[in-house]
């Protein structure tokens, strides 16, 4: 785990309603619903040859990033945010951006039920209302790849992941929208908390119980902002297909491995001192991980387990991963969510002075385009730490596999 607000990055929490059991905010984090999305292709690596550049340029000029970075060409009326506010992903294929068959492929098919529009403020409605399809600035990513090496044959074929693979992995989440819904909720929260007499070490831990009306609420928003996301993401896949459609032709075709939420709480049954229970589930940084056999997963992962998506970072691999039994009965079906950092976003600025860091880059076969030279720098290799070792510690924690 690393340092955040309030939750440590990769906590789980997870509480009893019928026991006193809170939602808090800050166990969610700020960007609601961040999570990435892998999408494979038909193409391998070597079909790619010089067409790099110029697909990757096409990207960066269809696909806004950066800090505020707005307009994706899906313009939202009110009636629309709404719609999308309930409707998810599944509101996103309905309008044409992506395929029926996506739906299965992400994390409760794309949208989470119990959404309230109404519970969004109007001011994060106006903060979200450009930002649909856009990456967003920090560590945020759209990244090409392809699949480097297999661990387990049998798992590669079922996801489509054959060696030398061309994949899309994409990293965002509920954008201004998600932000202000967490902030919006923080100072009323901090209030409830001390009126039922729960002191707080940091404010940032500030809850309500479930079954107050203030939590209701917090959920009803948290779960339109979650929604955003799927949609965001949803988006951002369907322009990154046309043009892979429109520079490498139909034979680039991109299909959905899976799409996972790594900031949200949810209500999931759980075993808890031999109790069947329904708990509110908090992911702060950290991967949902379902083992083969559970009833969310669609029929084609039920074998398989569900994918578990840890990015690595600029200049490492990334690794796909399945949940396990393990993780179901240890960590309330969770894993990580990444590598973590290892320097904090100042102290890689200062190690990246003086550096060429495009070239450094380019000799490991990486190509960056960015929204500006400090973000390549904050978001360093170095500045993580190596993600091989993590998944070695959650492959030999049993928590996926
Ligand atoms: N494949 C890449 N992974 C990256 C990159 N930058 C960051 N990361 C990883 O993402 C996780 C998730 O971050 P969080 O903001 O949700 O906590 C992070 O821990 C890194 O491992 C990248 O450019 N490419
Ligand atoms: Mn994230
Ligand atoms: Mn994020």
């Amino acid at each position: 785990m690393e340092n955040g607000f309030g939750f440590p990055i990769g906590g789980v929490a997870a509480f009893d309603p019928r026991r006193g059991g809170v939602v808090s905010p800050g166990g969610v984090g700020y960007d609601i619903n961040c999570g990435v999305r892998l999408l494979r292709s038909g193409l391998t690596a070597d079909a790619l040859e010089g067409r790099l550049p110029g697909l990757m340029d096409r990207l960066a000029a269809r696909i806004p990033a950066g800090l505020g970075r707005g307009y994706a060409g899906v313009g939202l009326r009110n009636v629309d945010i709404r719609r999308l506010l309930r409707g998810g992903a599944e509101w996103a294929v309905e309008v044409g951006l992506g395929e029926p068959e996506d739906l299965a492929r992400i994390e409760d098919g794309g949208r989470l039920a119990g959404a309230d529009p109404e519970a969004v403020s109007d001011r994060a409605i106006e903060r979200g209302r450009d930002q649909v399809g856009t990456v967003g600035s920090g560590n945020h990513f759209i990244e090409l790849g392809c699949v480097d090496a297999v661990y387990d044959a049998v798992a590669a074929e079922g996801l489509g992941l054959a060696p030398g693979t061309v994949t899309v992995l994409i990293h965002s989440g509920s954008r201004g929208l998600g932000h202000q819904v967490c902030d919006d909720f923080l100072p009323t929260m901090d209030r409830i908390a001390e009126y039922h007499g729960i002191r707080l070490p940091d404010p940032q831990l500030a809850c309500a119980p479930l079954d107050t009306a203030a939590a209701q609420d917090y959920l009803g928003a948290m779960r339109a902002a979650a929604n955003y996301a799927y949609v965001n993401r949803q988006v951002m896949a369907q322009r990154v297909r046309e043009v892979f459609a429109e520079r490498l032709g139909a034979s680039a075709a991109l299909a959905l491995v899976y799409d996972v939420a790594h900031n949200i709480a949810k209500f999931e049954r759980h075993r808890v001192d031999g109790e069947e229970r329904e708990l509110c589930v908090h992911r702060k940084g950290a991967t949902r991980a379902f083992p083969p056999g559970h009833p969310a997963l669609p029929g084609a992962l039920q074998g398989l387990g569900q994918p578990v998506l840890l990015p690595g970072d600029m200049g490492r691999c990334s690794y796909v991963l399945l949940g396990t039994e393990g993780a179901f009965a240890e960590t309330f079906g969770s894993c990580a969510h990444g590598a973590g950092r290892r320097l904090s976003r100042r102290q890689a600025k200062r190690a990246a002075a003086g550096r060429d860091l495009d070239a450094e880059l380019a000799g490991q076969g990486v190509e960056v385009r960015a929204s500006s030279r400090a973000t390549v720098a904050e978001e360093l290799s170095e500045a993580y730490k190596d993600i091989a070792d993590v998944v070695d510690v959650v492959d030999r924690a049993g928590i996926g596999r």
